[in-house]
């Protein structure tokens, strides 16, 4: 678990002083992958790296695993650290060693024997993937196996904790979705928290549980991804489902907005609708999400008919929001 309380970071002194993070909390649960989604400078970089302090807030606490880190220093804080994997948008890899070495690299700072290091970094690659590379050198990996055996060191010292520093930003699509995959593979069978920052939807849609939206340096959002998507006013409902500019009614017909969740994403209820209250239905856009396990989605429609009160009321009943347009 993680627990960031009344964070505040500040570079600089006096004329040249930048707020990064401004007064942000938020709660890590045990087990569960969080992403941080923002533009570029709104502290995501910040915010990440003073979970493991390798930035130090200027006020506020951060605790992980029950432990204040905050409050940490010499000896303790090196302890602490070991706790917590890291990677990172440009794999961070050392160039003159193999993948084996590079994985091995962590425990060799913890200590341990040549034997175990052996055979933990067998067990590492094989869970990413990599048993066949354990040899060669990263210059001769793809970016997604560089990204894998950066994952490989990052859990050699069996962290409780990773944090994700825009680790998929520098791949192809279809690589990002093979390593999203393998990072929630890694959640579900392991039970391992994840801490990302992203500055993309998509990554925060397919693998988040929960996600917080930084701007400026302060929180403007923050909740499970499928709740938030499910509410049409939110800023990730907004970006999730992006409406056409002007909603130009023709005479005597009523455009409208649905949001639909859960079961409801599924079911016939625009054709049971149509035909029920005998309705003229023009769809005008239409996009449905899988997050997680759940569908949602928004349509954008023009009804047309006598009984478009009635059609309204009867989609409210089931749970759907409804948003009229002017
Ligand atoms: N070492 C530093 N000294 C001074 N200002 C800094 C430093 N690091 C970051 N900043 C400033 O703090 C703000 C937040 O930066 P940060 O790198 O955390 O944002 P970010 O969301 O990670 O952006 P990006 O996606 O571009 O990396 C920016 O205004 C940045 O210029």
């Amino acid at each position: 678990m993680i627990r960031i309380e009344h964070v505040r970071k500040v570079y600089g002194r006096g004329e040249g002083t930048v707020v990064a993070l401004d007064d942000v909390n938020l709660e890590v649960p045990q087990g569960q992958i969080f992403g941080v989604l923002g533009q570029s400078g709104a502290g995501k970089s910040t915010l990440i790296r003073c979970v493991n302090l390798l930035e130090r807030p200027t006020s506020g606490t951060i605790t992980v695993g029950g432990q204040e880190v905050t409050a940490l220093s010499g000896r303790s804080l090196r302890q602490a650290r070991q706790r917590i994997g890291m990677i990172f948008q440009q794999f961070n890899l050392l160039t003159s060693r193999t993948v084996a070495e590079n994985v091995a690299f962590p425990l060799e700072i913890m200590g341990e024997s040549k034997t175990k290091r052996r055979a933990r970094v067998r067990e590492l690659l094989s869970l990413v993937g990599l048993e066949e590379k354990a040899d060669v050198y990263p210059a001769q990996l793809s970016g997604g196996q560089k990204q894998r055996v950066g994952i490989a060191r990052a859990l050699a010292n069996s962290p409780d904790i990773l944090l994700s520093d825009e680790a998929t930003s520098a791949l192809d699509p279809q690589t990002t979705r093979a390593i999203l995959d393998l990072l929630r593979d890694l959640n579900q069978r392991m039970g391992l928290t994840i801490l990302l920052i992203t500055h993309e939807m998509s990554v925060v849609k397919q693998i988040c549980h929960q996600a917080a939206i930084l701007e400026g340096g302060r929180i403007v959002e923050q909740g499970r991804v499928s709740t938030l998507a499910a509410q049409p006013d939110s800023r990730l409902a907004r970006s999730l489902f992006p409406r056409p500019e002007n909603y130009v009614a023709r005479p005597g017909s009523t455009v409208v907005t649905i949001t639909f969740a859960g079961g409801n994403a599924s079911e016939p209820v625009f054709s049971t609708m149509a035909r029920r209250f005998e309705l003229d239905v023009n769809i005008l856009s239409g996009n449905i999400e899988a997050i997680g396990d759940e569908r949602i989605g928004q349509l954008q429609a023009e009804f047309a008919g006598e009984q478009v009160p009635d059609a309204l009321a009867y989609l409210r009943n089931l749970g759907l929001h409804v948003e009229v347009h002017a």
